[in-house]
């Protein structure tokens, strides 16, 4: 479990709710660690193809593992044309995070887990597949065209910018991206996990659990604040105007999307890394000004309530410095926390009970129907 904050009260905070071997959250306030390694070290030093392979597999791949995994995963690209012809039945104004849960749902009635020996397959399919879902989606509701999701990109980070802007990205896009999907891969019991191995302990297939998993992430409490961080810092046309639009949303008591966290108590982890990016590419763009304002977000929160930013908020503006639509933002969280709920739904059916907790009852005491006649 981890340690750290005060963990009390609703919300199963502090509980222990089973084992894992996958990461460490919190353990000292503010670390993070995947199957032992700090993810600061990950996110420096390696791709996320090989992150996701430790997660899955346990082990940091060599080299020859990894172009074997690589390999695989590009073999694995195409959208099967009854997937296809859902993705353009679905309209524009949809949320992106509905396409993905549908996009998912359809992949598990077409190439359906049959036995969870198929488990890894269908973990590598969804890795190899999603970014080039949710593009073909976009830009054919928003732009009319069928992209080619058969790239030659030679990483997911790679794929995803590729599938949504139709070129080979810059080499400091795909490493921003990189490091991104790294940050964002596993994170313990977390609310999508934690659904996603509910859904597995019933003894259910991987897309079901993957598939309710997307639609825990979606809401603004956790994987949609990357976006509404977005949504908060657009609206801010300087630091002197965010400092004031902060204290007055603080005076009215409302939440401030992208800062505090359940597990932390300190600081998280991922945001120093993520906002170093958010930096080099506001100075390669010729425009700090977003940057400068989410760093004085960052301070008035600090100052104000001691909340710090969580791994949304200096997304968003890397993000959109790379000129990633807003609603866009978590399917990308998608395409990587994949990785930490596929592992946690094989850890959950390696060593399964059925997850059945009990309510403490708070209603009407014992009492007898009364005919319909008399009430
Ligand atoms: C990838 C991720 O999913 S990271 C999380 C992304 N979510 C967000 O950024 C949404 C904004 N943040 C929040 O809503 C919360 O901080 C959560 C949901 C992440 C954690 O919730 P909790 O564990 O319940 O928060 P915690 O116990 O630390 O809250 C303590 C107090 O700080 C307040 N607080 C916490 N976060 C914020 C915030 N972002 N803005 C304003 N106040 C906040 C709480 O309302 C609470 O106040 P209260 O005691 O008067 O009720
Ligand atoms: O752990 C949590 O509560 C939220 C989460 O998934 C993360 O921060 O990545």
């Amino acid at each position: 479990m981890a340690a750290g904050k005060q963990l009390s009260g609703a919300g199963l905070r502090g509980q222990v709710a089973g084992k894992t071997a996958l990461s460490t959250v919190g353990k000292s306030g503010s670390g993070l660690t995947y199957r032992g390694y700090d993810v600061k070290d990950l996110a420096a030093n390696c791709q996320f193809e090989e992150v996701a392979y430790l997660i899955l597999k346990g082990e940091l791949p060599n080299q020859a593992e990894l172009d074997a995994y690589k390999a695989k995963l590009k073999s694995m690209r195409a959208l099967p044309q009854a997937l296809k012809e859902v993705l353009e039945r679905i309209p524009a104004s949809a949320h992106p995070m509905d396409v993905m849960r549908t996009g998912c749902s359809m992949l598990g009635n077409l190439e359906t887990e049959e036995s969870f020996g198929q488990q890894q397959d269908a973990t590598d399919r969804m890795l190899a597949l999603f970014p080039g879902l949710i593009n073909y989606w976009y830009n054919f509701s928003h732009n009319g065209k069928r992209i080619e999701v058969e790239t030659g990109a030679d990483s997911i980070a790679e794929q995803f910018l590729w599938t949504l802007h139709g070129e080979k990205p810059s080499e400091l896009h795909t490493q921003v991206m990189q490091a991104s999907l790294i940050l964002y891969a596993e994170h313990e019991f977390n609310a999508s996990t934690f659904t996603a191995r509910v859904c597995a302990s019933t003894l259910s297939d991987m897309h079901s659990c993957i598939t309710g998993a997307i639609g825990s992430l979606r809401g603004p409490l956790h994987g949609g604040a990357n976006e509404a961080a977005m949504e908060l810092i657009e609206g801010m046309n300087n630091p002197e105007h965010a400092e004031e639009t902060l204290l007055g949303m603080l005076a009215r008591k409302e939440k401030i999307m992208g800062f505090g966290h359940a597990i932390y108590s300190e600081s998280d982890p991922r945001n120093a890394v993520i906002k170093e990016w958010s930096e080099k590419l506001a100075k390669a763009n010729g425009d700090t000004n977003l940057y400068d304002i989410s760093v004085r977000c960052e301070a008035v929160m600090w100052r104000e309530k001691k909340l710090f930013c969580n791994a949304d908020f200096f997304h968003a503006s890397a993000y959109n410095y790379m000129g990633i639509p807003t609603k866009l933002f978590t399917p990308i969280f998608v395409c990587s926390r994949l990785t930490g709920w596929a592992a946690h739904v094989m850890e959950q059916r390696a060593d399964n009970r059925i997850i059945r907790p009990s309510a403490d009852y708070i209603g009407e005491a014992p009492r007898v129907v009364v005919a319909i006649a008399d009430r």
